[in-house]
């Protein structure tokens, strides 16, 4: 299948800031892909270089066959980034008339409002509209040339559950004409919604790149944290590490771990149960350190 955005071993620096940290990802023709990961994972980071606005520290990144500086290359791509400043004295139909301008072929104003759901919205000045109005204004607005390729930066961010439907509903019949898309997320129940590939970032690291089931199963996973020592081993451990004197055990089946711990007969102190984040599932199962205590 064709690749229309690929990563090699990308590395971007910000002074001290390791942002991306020898990512590799390739978004393939067809496909919705979803990038998720916690505040400062690198997401943006990624989406800035795929479009162009950053270039790599190290690696290479191209987009649909050449270089994402090569302007020939932007028109057939579609961007919202994560903020989005639309001049305020413009009305909705005139900014789809002029970021449409810039593009040989677009989308007609009508269908494009429509499909997002902005009809009504069409009169009326940017200034004048709730935040979430104004999000999908953004959102529409990267369909707006035909492109093959859109990168969307946290779409839904700030709206409610009707207009996340409808704006979910937008980027869904793009998809189905055959459009590929690229979104990011906080949110695994967002991405889930949308895509069936998930790829999940982490201190500017690929973590996991699979289908959202599979993921799903991976971050099903509880923290037990406990003081012990020599502690035996145990059934359905993926990942343990030892902070501060204490043990993190990390598991999907707490309960067989806890009654298997108290048959073993192993004195310990101080336990606690509680759910990982996204990050510390992901950390503690894929971190080659953090296997063993
Ligand atoms: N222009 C910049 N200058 C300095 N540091 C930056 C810059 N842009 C990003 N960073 C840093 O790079 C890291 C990755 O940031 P990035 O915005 O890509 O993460 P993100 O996954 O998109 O986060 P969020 O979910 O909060 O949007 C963070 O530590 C961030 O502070």
């Amino acid at each position: 299948m064709t690749v229309l955005a690929r990563a090699g071993d990308v590395t971007r620096r910000y002074g001290d800031v390791l942002a991306l940290d020898g990512v590799s990802l390739d978004i393939r023709a067809g496909e919705m892909v979803g990038l998720l990961g916690p505040n400062g994972a690198g997401k943006s980071t990624l989406i800035n270089l795929f479009v162009g606005l950053r270039r790599p520290t190290s690696g290479t990144v191209e987009l649909l066959g050449g270089s994402p500086q090569d302007p020939a290359r932007r028109l057939g791509i579609g961007v919202t980034p994560q903020e989005t400043g639309l001049p305020e004295t413009l009305r909705v139909g005139e900014i789809v008339d002029f970021v449409g301008a810039h593009f040989p072929k677009r989308v007609e104003k009508g269908e494009l409002l429509e499909r997002f759901g902005l009809s009504d919205l069409i009169k009326r000045q940017m200034g004048g509209l709730s935040g979430g109005q104004k999000r999908r204004v953004a959102v529409a607005l990267a369909f707006t040339g035909r492109p093959r390729l859109v990168f969307l930066d946290e779409p839904t961010t700030g709206l409610d559950v009707e207009a996340r439907r409808t704006l979910w509903e937008g980027i869904r019949a793009f998809h189905e004409e055959g459009g590929t898309v690229l979104l990011t997320s906080h949110y695994l129940e967002e991405i889930e919604a949308l895509a069936k590939r998930v790829v999940v970032v982490g201190h500017g690291r690929v973590l996991a790149d699979d289908t959202v089931d599979a993921v799903r199963a991976m971050v099903g996973v509880r923290r037990v944290s406990l003081v012990a020592e020599n502690l035996p081993e145990l059934p359905g451990v993926l990942g343990s590490e030892l902070v501060d004197g204490r043990t993190n055990l990390v598991t999907t089946d707490p309960d067989r771990l806890v009654v298997e711990l108290v048959r073993s007969g192993t004195p310990f102190s101080g336990l606690e149960v509680r759910p990982t984040t996204l990050e510390e599932a992901f950390l503690a199962i894929t971190s080659k350190e953090g296997a063993h205590v």
